[in-house]
């Protein structure tokens, strides 16, 4: 039986308790200290004597009370532990001065297939064979993070935190957590995820093409192979791939995100395929996963496909011929079950032509595709998508929602957007926190030159929405001379962003940079 003893803090009173047991020639397997109380294990009391012991222990002056306890507050903080071990997900090594195991967690000994492993002594560096492992712990103060190693047949990343002596602060051991590339998935996943799922509800807009989009999106995200998504820059091509993830039996496992454009060759191809131990002097030492490796089971959203460069296309084309790459600098084939959803903005058939995409990569990434719709092809969809931006930017900044006035609305409706939905959201955004006023007026909005310009010249204004939802696009021009102005404005105004210099334009459209300059001059593009 164990029992609590809650007592006064008065020197001897521990000698005259043990004195009392002792008298009673009853064995004390345990006891434990605390400040104001006592805990002794006596296996030997019976329950009937107890109320006799009590009364006794109630007699030594300063024990004020005597309780029963289930478990000694050691033996309580050891179950506590072990429930911990075993609810760590991860591999978990518990390190003493020398490196040597003394705490494993459940996961461990789940990875490496066995009940009882005998590890408990055993130097971490000799099971994970890293024969200096302790010696460059200690070197970094026990603080490690992201080494490669083996562990049960398997690559994992190890990260070290130190254990440190209370007083002196010296390394008296450290906590080893081993972490495989599907948790460095998720983790990437949760953090590239800014705004939250929804799947194709997030997808807002009730247009025609809105509507086939999301129905056509439907039935795509459920059959497993590849997916090319294409559309201007800005019309949703990231947020549909994602719901075609969450919509997929694949829903469960990461999806993660590379854009093309926005690194050079080299680190993309780092990013995509990994890294082996040793291939870059100054990398971790012990290597990296890539995309592919951490996104097992799931989704990789390879963002301006169109801006890889021919080596990468070649690597990427051989793992969609048969799930295998290697990591750079690497011997091992790595295999891996990843669905790829590109997207570009890019004319990727007419790269093809001309050589700049290969075509076996082109058919292989085209098994299923999206073509998305620009803002300016959505009819109303303007409309919802500004108020909902406007509520949106509201609530973040904490005021309430402001109206559009009707010509803001007529304006916004008759606007290009070149830039799309992100161009119109920012716009609203910059308006609703700029402007305090009930009521947004075309003044507050900010439509940029070129949009202001297209918003005056589509067709007349109107009072309602009826006649000014009329596209631009649809309005009767006066002359052969008209329509081809307005296409070539048009044309203009929407690469104009992307190709921000009448050199750059020229070369785009292959014509020359007179004639380019000369238009944007006209048109009053660009300043
Ligand atoms: N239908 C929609 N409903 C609500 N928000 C949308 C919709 N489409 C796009 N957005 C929002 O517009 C912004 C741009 O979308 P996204 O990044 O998916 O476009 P993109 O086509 O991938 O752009 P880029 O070609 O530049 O990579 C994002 O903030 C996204 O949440």
């Amino acid at each position: 039986m164990q029992l609590r003893l809650i007592t006064e803090d008065r020197l001897g009173i521990t000698h005259e308790v043990l004195a009392l047991i002792a008298q009673r020639d009853l064995d004390l397997a345990t006891m434990e200290m605390g400040l104001h109380n006592i805990y002794l294990n006596v296996p030997d009391l019976k329950p009937a004597a107890r109320a006799s012991i009590e009364a006794e222990l109630l007699a030594v002056p300063g024990v004020k009370r005597v309780e029963p306890l289930q478990l000694m507050p050691g033996e309580a903080r050891r179950q506590q532990l072990d429930i911990l071990l075993a609810s760590l997900a991860q591999p978990v090594f518990v390190l003493d001065r020398e490196g040597q195991i003394v705490m494993v967690s459940k996961a461990a000994q789940r990875a490496a297939r066995q009940r009882n492993p005998e590890w408990i002594g055993l130097p971490l560096s000799a099971l994970l064979r890293v024969p200096t492992l302790w010696e460059d712990l200690r070197a970094a103060g026990g603080d490690l993070s992201s080494l490669e190693v083996q562990f049960a047949g398997k690559a994992w990343l190890l990260y070290a935190s130190p254990l440190l002596e209370p007083d002196r602060g010296a390394l008296s051991g450290a906590v080893v957590t081993l972490r495989d590339a599907a948790w460095l998935g998720e983790q990437a996943a949760h953090l590239q995820r800014l705004e939250p799922a929804g799947g194709l509800k997030a997808l807002l807009g009730e247009s025609l093409p809105m509507r086939e989009m999301r129905a056509r999106a439907e039935r795509m995200a459920a059959v497993d192979a590849p997916l090319l998504i294409l559309g201007e820059t800005g019309t949703g091509k990231e947020l549909i791939a994602r719901a075609c993830h969450e919509l997929s039996p694949r829903a469960q496992a990461p999806f993660l995100a590379l854009n093309a454009a926005a690194l050079p060759e080299s680190l993309a191809e780092s990013e995509l395929f990994g890294y082996a131990p040793g291939a870059f002097s100054g990398a971790q030492r012990g290597g990296k996963p890539g995309l592919l490796e951490m996104a097992h089971g799931g989704t990789v959203f390879l963002d301006e496909i169109g801006e890889m460069s021919l080596y990468l296309q070649a690597k990427l084309l051989r793992f969609l011929n048969d799930g295998s790459f290697r990591r750079v600098g690497g011997e091992k084939e790595q295999k891996v079950d990843v669905r790829v959803v590109s997207a570009t903005h890019r004319r990727l058939d007419q790269m093809v032509a001309r050589g700049e995409f290969r075509e076996d990569l082109y058919y292989r990434l085209n098994v299923l595709n999206l073509q998305v719709a620009p803002l300016r092809e959505r009819g109303d969809d303007v409309l919802l998508l500004a108020e909902h931006f406007v509520e949106r930017s509201a609530r973040q900044i904490g005021r309430l929602p402001p109206r559009l006035s009707p010509a803001a609305r007529v304006a916004l409706r008759r606007a290009p957007w070149p830039g799309n939905i992100r161009q119109l959201q920012n716009l609203l955004f910059r308006a609703v926190t700029v402007c305090d006023k009930a009521e947004l007026e075309v003044a507050d909005l900010d439509l940029d030159a070129q949009t202001a310009q297209a918003a005056q010249l589509a067709p007349a204004a109107a009072p309602g929405l009826a006649r000014a939802a009329v596209p631009a696009d649809e309005a009767e021009p006066a002359s052969w001379a008209e329509a081809v102005a307005a296409f070539e404005q048009e044309l203009l105004t929407r690469l104009f962003p992307r190709y921000p210099s009448s050199r750059k334009l020229a070369a785009r459209l292959g014509i020359s940079h007179s004639v380019v300059a000369g238009k944007l001059r006209r048109y009053g593009i660009g300043g």
